[in-house]
């Protein structure tokens, strides 16, 4: 059998659909030698997939075994699903199978995709990782292809965030597990706290291992879901494992201080915020004010230097942290949602006092602050998966970071039927108040037309403010954010159905199929309204996907207003000028032109977010170094290994 060779060109640039290339030769030799295998009984695919295991652990590489790892697996997806995989499903498969992110556009089936170079992998029996973007992905994933592995005798396990370590220990040991990056992440650095010192000699780690005091098996093979949220968006902030410290009465007093002397601080005279890096530095005229400000006798003991580091703090969270937005309050507790899957992070804590500034400022208990314990880049975490590849709808962008940081190509995949989305011009509005109104009159035309509609909302906030608008307008809706994550597969399953409207954040963003009813697909499919651009067009293009996917109809339409997020990043002097332009020019609608500056806008954030990444990565790597070359586990931090 021939072997899989892509050839870089897309369906645009090569439109003879008609033409079999080598590489839709190759999908369909695959899909023949399944279908020759029908009469198969049973019982003997896992014995065929024994062999191929027996074969890649005398030494074969995994290319020699792929075309049949591949047929049995299609054979498998066939008698469990019904149906054959498509060839473009078959190609991208292929081009993980080599180490590649294959970019396969929004609802093109890469759940079933993966299931190929996951079956592949797991061959060598050191377990494959299969990383999704969040619980909910995780969970359906593996639900929903177990019987697919087990037919083939291969087992699964899924590791979510309320697990018990011998529940996490178990899924770890299965051929193939499914869960997030953060929970595999965490898992990791866990295991580096059990080791301790102990990381660095290789022989007592082996013993460490062997009777059972780590959860995880050394990584071999991450198949990346989504693989430019998981390691691009989300490879920003470090994963990082606290330590609680003792409770001390007088860093409570010094917290809640702190929130109430900010509001005697100016901007620009006692304080400069820097709103891009999310940063505040007392001025020197600031600090004076601060260590002339009456202070509580408690605080008698602590430091200037502390004092002025929870004043920027406290600062950093009552400026750029918002409520319903950056976190959410639940029973006394501060709880972080995710900027960019839009969902809450239980248990998580910002460090240096943040977290606890924040609670300050919402008048909570204040509980006791981490000092880190052990910490790992998301960068540096994949990077030690010796096997490892992806698949997204949004890539090529991304291109020169996945090859810098990750050595990973991106191979585009052409897509099973042409995509016939259509997206209607971007409208822009002085405020937000006039948004609004467009949307709802946008949204009370759709549903005349028997149209669904996915609206899309940059946070929990947004999402409810919206809902009240369409409350007085009296249009019936569901909401899908943080608040609702437990009924989340209940309002997607609603949500391609006559007259539905979804009002969402980022959740609805990956991973969501809406299936449409007949009706919908009749009247033009789902539409998308997106009432902000997100800090990346990647979100947006994923926001978008949500419609006309595998062939569907579907359209969408941005609507923005000079009131957004995304501008409140650029400097305040420069919004205020270019608000006052857009007030001269008019007080509703603006022309279409406007819509150039949030484009702007958000490849600015794009490149400021790509140094930060960048230069976090050098920082951990200068760090590393040191710490080897003094004998200490890297991993740790404060514990000093
Ligand atoms: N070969 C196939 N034949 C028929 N249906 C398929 C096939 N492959 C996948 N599907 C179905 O297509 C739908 C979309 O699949 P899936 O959610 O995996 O897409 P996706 O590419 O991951 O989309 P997104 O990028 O939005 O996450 C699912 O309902 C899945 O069952």
């Amino acid at each position: 059998m021939e072997s899989a060779t892509l050839s870089p060109t897309t369906p645009d640039e090569n439109p003879d659909r008609t033409k079999p290339t080598k590489t839709v030769r190759f999908a369909a030799n695959i899909l023949q030698r399944s279908h020759e295998l029908k009469d198969l009984p049973s019982e003997d695919i896992p014995r065929l997939i024994r062999g191929l295991r027996h074969r890649v652990e005398s030494g074969e590489s995994f290319a020699s075994v792929q075309d049949e790892a591949f047929t049995l697996a299609c054979l498998s997806i066939r008698r469990t699903c019904g149906f054959d995989l498509h060839h473009v499903q078959i190609l991208g498969a292929s081009s993980m199978a080599r180490h590649s992110i294959s970019e396969m556009q929004t609802g093109e089936g890469k759940t079933l995709t993966a299931v190929l170079p996951a079956v592949l992998f797991s061959l060598a029996g050191r377990g494959v990782h299969v990383v999704t973007v969040n619980d909910y992905l995780a969970d359906r994933d593996a639900t929903e292809l177990r019987p697919i592995y087990e037919r083939l005798g291969l087992s699964v396990g899924c590791v979510t965030t309320d697990m018990e370590d011998e529940a996490r220990r178990q899924a770890y040991s299965r051929d193939i597990t499914y869960g997030t990056a953060k929970e595999m992440g965490f898992d990791y650095l866990r295991d580096r706290l059990r080791l301790g010192a102990e990381l660095i000699h290789e022989e007592t780690r082996k013993i460490f291992q062997e009777e059972g005091g780590l959860v995880q098996r050394n990584q071999f093979c991450a198949i990346v879901d989504e693989a430019d949220s998981v390691l691009i968006d989300d490879a920003r902030t470090p994963l990082l494992i606290g330590t609680a410290q003792p409770e001390s009465p007088q860093r409570v007093a010094l917290f809640r201080w702190c929130s109430r002397a900010i509001q005697k601080l100016e901007s620009h005279k006692d304080y400069i915020a820097d709103s891009k890096k999310r940063q505040v530095f007392l001025t020197d005229p600031g600090c004076r004010k601060v260590v002339l400000l009456g202070k509580p006798p408690l605080m008698e003991a602590v430091n200037m230097e502390t004092i002025f580091e929870n004043i920027e703090r406290a600062l950093e969270a009552y400026l750029f942290y918002q409520r319903d937005r950056h976190y959410t309050l639940h029973e006394d507790e501060v709880t972080i949602v995710d900027e960019s899957t839009g969902r809450l992070m239980p248990g998580r804590k910002w460090q240096n006092g943040l977290h606890q500034a924040i609670e300050a400022k919402e008048h909570l208990p204040i509980s006791s602050p981490t000092s880190d314990a052990a910490r790992v880049t998301v960068q540096r975490f994949f990077q030690q998966y010796p096997q490892k590849c992806g698949m997204t709808g949004t890539a090529s962008n991304a291109k020169r970071e996945f090859r810098k940081t990750y050595r990973l190509g991106v191979q585009r995949i052409p897509t099973n039927c042409p995509c016939i989305r259509k997206g209607l011009p971007t409208r822009v509005f002085s405020t937000q108040e006039a948004k609004n109104q467009a949307v709802m009159k946008s949204l009370q035309e759709l549903l005349q037309q028997g149209r669904a509609v996915l609206v899309g909302t940059p946070s929990v906030g947004a999402s409810e403010r919206l809902s009240a608008v369409l409350h007085e307008h009296q249009i019936d809706h569901e909401i899908l954010n943080a608040r609702y994550h437990e009924v989340e597969a209940q309002i997607v399953s609603r949500a391609g159905q006559l007259g539905a409207v979804t009002i969402a954040t980022n959740m609805a963003g990956r991973g969501t199929d809406i299936k449409l009813s007949p009706e919908v697909q009749e009247a033009g499919g789902l539409h998308v309204i997106a009432t902000e651009m997100h800090s990346s067009a990647r979100i947006d293009r994923q926001l978008v996907g949500r419609c006309a996917r595998q062939g569907d109809p579907g359209t969408f339409q941005f609507f923005l207003s000079m009131e957004d997020e995304l501008l409140k990043n650029l400097p305040a002097d420069r919004v205020n000028r270019i608000r006052k332009q857009a007030s001269r020019a008019s007080v509703g609608e603006l022309p279409a032109n406007w819509a150039k500056l949030f484009k702007r806008t958000q490849r600015f954030l794009e490149r400021n977010h790509y140094k930060q990444r960048k230069q976090m990565m050098k920082h951990e790597k200068k760090q590393m170094e040191t710490y080897r070359r003094i004998g200490l586990n890297p991993y740790l931090e404060a514990t000093g290994g």
